[in-house]
């Protein structure tokens, strides 16, 4: 915490009441879709969580429109309750709120954490990019939302980034806050050590599950033999 200004400090009132708990739950695995699906993905998704512990599941759709997302979503959203997989939509504040789902997630240019509790309500999960940002990660905690997300953290294929971060601002985030942050962009189970090490409390993946050579089941078990031995 030497690295950390009275400023930044004042931005959050608990502060010292976090910084005395300290407790975390371990690691977990926080899966994201590929940019694009058909009607069949639910079948991959179901092989997915077959692979071991998925804690959400964020539909992160790319070029079409929330109508479309929304045509795909049904049988998704009941195979992630069925497993009892938080249900995340990517993006779309609204179209979180149209089909009920457990959670948002929203980049800095996708809406106002403040705007999508408000229309969201105290039980929906809010999650906020925060790129490398000390200082955006503080701003989301304060705007009330549920995770913040550090990334990307190696390269990625997924999407073009042009951010990256180092596991030190998980150990940083982890010490002085409880609010839970998420480890992002090209994780996979061999490079994952330093970011649990460094406190992830999720990582968020998508392409090493998606494009595991024999399948999305051994993807997800990949990871839980890591997270497990953790
Ligand atoms: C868990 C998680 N973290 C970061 C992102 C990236 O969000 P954003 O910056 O808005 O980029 P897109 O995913 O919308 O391309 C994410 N989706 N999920
Ligand atoms: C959405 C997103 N945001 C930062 S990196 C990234 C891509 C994550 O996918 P992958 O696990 O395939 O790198
Ligand atoms: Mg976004």
């Amino acid at each position: 915490m030497t690295d950390f200004t009275d400023e930044e400090l004042a931005l959050d009132p608990h502060f010292a009441e976090q910084f005395e708990k300290g407790f975390r739950p371990a690691c977990q695995l926080y899966l994201i879709s590929p940019p694009a699906i058909d009607e069949t993905f639910v079948d991959q998704l179901a092989q997915a969580f077959d692979g071991g512990k998925v804690a959400a599941f964020q539909l992160r759709l790319k070029g079409i429109d929330d109508h479309a997302i929304a045509a795909l979503a049904g049988p998704i959203q009941a195979l992630c309750a069925e497993r009892e997989v938080a249900f995340i939509i990517n993006d779309s504040i609204g179209l979180a709120k149209r089909l009920n789902a457990d959670g948002v997630h929203l980049g800095q240019e996708d809406g106002d954490p403040r705007e999508a509790r408000k229309q969201l309500g105290p039980k929906v999960q809010i999650g906020v990019t925060c790129h490398d940002s000390r200082h955006l990660a503080m701003e989301a905690g304060e705007a009330g939302a549920d995770y913040v997300a550090f990334g990307a953290f190696y390269p990625t294929t997924t999407k073009e980034t042009t951010h990256r971060a180092e596991p030190s601002i998980l150990g940083w985030w982890t010490t002085l806050f409880e609010l839970p942050c998420v480890a992002i962009g090209g994780i996979t189970p061999d490079n994952a050590a330093p970011l649990i090490a460094a406190g992830a409390d999720f990582l968020a993946v998508s392409g090493t599950v998606w494009n595991h050579p024999e399948g999305p089941k051994a993807g997800v078990a990949a990871f839980a033999s890591v997270l497990d031995g953790a």
